[in-house]
């Protein structure tokens, strides 16, 4: 294994004193290091500091906006002052519970779906240094939470409530400033479709405008709606946008059916005999266009387990068709049969040499039904669609996280890091062979870590 460390973000904290929050993303953020070194694996985790974490220990309370939770007001004053700070952004949180990036320049960034959540952490000690602030003038509160992040750039969109669309811009290492590649403009709706991540090929970046739409007035409320901070518009209707990540120039924007999905898996040009580009494919973690899963993730159905009943929401590898000859629709489409992976389908990683381009591996998490929360690893081959999965008896795993072997030819030559919880609440460290799926080792650890969601590998320079 080569030297380094792999880190995990995500919510783990779910409780200010007694008081116990209602979603699994409300947690505060709790980061895990699996360093590997010399044959040997170090593991810790740490809470990280933000602002929206530190107020909460200091005054036993909530203070700040989570995504479902919001500060308990005193008196009505209060409600309106917090309301006046909402457009401001600072009654926003900025727990940094969503994802952890390793950016060109070196930084290690945790982040979410509000800006002001990009907190800067050293990998080592897992120490919480800062905030990146942002030094441009793009304004806005919120971006998506799953930038694309190379040694190159880092790219990422920002949804305008206000004008319904979004910026697409890229930051380059060593700079705190974005810069404006294009701007979309929604086609249907009242405000943007949720953005919590999005893809690109290698030279089009592709915008997503799901039927579930951002909702101001949801943000304004005290108490929690169905979908939250969002709304399900399906007479909006469903689009994908294509920008040339070079001039900014729109070259597609296509109707796709319906769809859910929090995560996209990969995107490609797809070329004719000749070399042109006739249409790009973009695959994403496809929750059958039923937003309901957002709320099959609050804690008391996460925890309601009993064995028997099969909860979980079916999900697929839904594949996108878009073509670039001007046609008005695109299709979507199952990439493989989602019996393949129980019909679950979620938390995705690639080979990150193989971004953007045509790949065939993909790495997810899948059900063993009966569940309510995907139990299994599964490796996805898209060309042959067929998954191969790896579940054991009561435990729940976390993303299965890919990095390559140094020097690796293959897509699939490398390993597979998962933090699994088990039934009884112990954990371990699991490692795949990427090519067989097969186990290569684990490492017991010495306490029962909390679900977590997005991982980076921090090669040891
Ligand atoms: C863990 C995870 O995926 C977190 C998700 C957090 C979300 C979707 C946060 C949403 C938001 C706020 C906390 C305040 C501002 C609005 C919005 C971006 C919806
Ligand atoms: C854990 C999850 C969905 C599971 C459903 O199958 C979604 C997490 C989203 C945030 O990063
Ligand atoms: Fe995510």
């Amino acid at each position: 294994m080569q030297k380094g460390t792999y880190l995990r973000n995500g919510p783990g904290l779910w409780h200010i004193e007694d008081y116990n929050f209602r979603h699994l993303f409300d947690g505060y953020a709790t980061l895990v290091k699996l360093q590997f070194e010399n044959g040997r694996l170090i593991a810790g985790h740490r809470q990280i500091e933000s602002e929206a974490y530190k107020a909460a220990r200091k005054n036993k309370k909530v203070c700040f906006r989570e995504f479902s939770e919001v500060p308990k007001y005193e008196n009505f004053m209060a409600y309106v002052g917090d309301i006046a700070k909402l457009f401001s952004g600072a009654s926003l949180t900025d727990n940094a519970n969503t994802g952890v990036v390793k950016l060109g320049d070196g930084r290690v960034v945790c982040l979410t779906e509000t800006q002001k959540g990009s907190l800067v952490i050293d990998p080592n000690s897992l120490e919480t240094l800062g905030r990146l602030e942002y030094s441009d003038s793009l304004g806005g509160l919120i971006h998506s939470a799953h930038p694309i992040v190379t040694d190159a750039e880092f790219l990422t969109l920002l949804p305008d409530l206000v004008n319904p669309g979004y910026l697409v811009v890229r930051m380059e290492p060593g700079t705190n400033e974005r810069k404006v590649i294009g701007r979309v403009n929604c086609r249907n709706g009242p405000a943007p479709g949720w953005v919590h991540s999005f893809p690109v090929t290698e030279h089009y970046v592709v915008v997503p405008e799901m039927p579930l739409r951002y909702c101001a007035q949801n943000l304004l409320r005290a108490e929690p709606t169905p979908l939250y901070k969002f709304e399900w518009h399906p007479e909006s209707k469903a689009f994908l946008h294509v920008m040339c990540k070079a001039s900014g120039k729109i070259v597609a924007s296509v109707e796709v059916p319906l769809f859910v999905t929090f995560h996209f898996i990969n995107a490609y040009e797809e070329e004719d005999e000749d070399g042109r580009v006739t249409a790009i494919i973009a695959d994403c973690c496809e929750h059958n266009a039923d937003a309901t899963i957002l709320d099959q993730l609050r804690l008391q159905n996460l925890r309601s387990f009993n064995g028997n009943d099969d909860l979980l929401p079916d999900a697929r590898v839904g594949r996108f068709t878009i073509p670039l000859d001007g046609s008005p629709y695109g299709k979507l489409e199952s990439a493989l049969e989602p019996d393949e992976h129980g019909r679950g389908m979620d938390m995705c990683s690639i080979n990150p040499t193989k971004l953007g381009k045509k790949y065939r591996y993909a790495y997810a998490c899948g059900a063993q039904r009966p569940c309510h929360f995907p139990n299994t690893l599964t490796k996805l081959d898209l060309v042959k669609k067929k998954a191969k999965n790896w579940h054991e008896a009561g435990a729940v795993p976390s993303e299965p996280f890919f990095v390559a072997r140094p020097g690796a030819t293959e897509e699939d030559d490398g390993v597979v890091i998962s933090l699994i919880s088990e039934k009884n609440g112990n954990g371990y460290a699991l490692l795949l062979d990427g090519s067989t799926f097969e186990e290569i080792a684990r490492a017991k650890l010495p306490y029962g870590l909390p679900y977590g969601l997005h991982g980076c590998w921090v090669p040891k320079e």
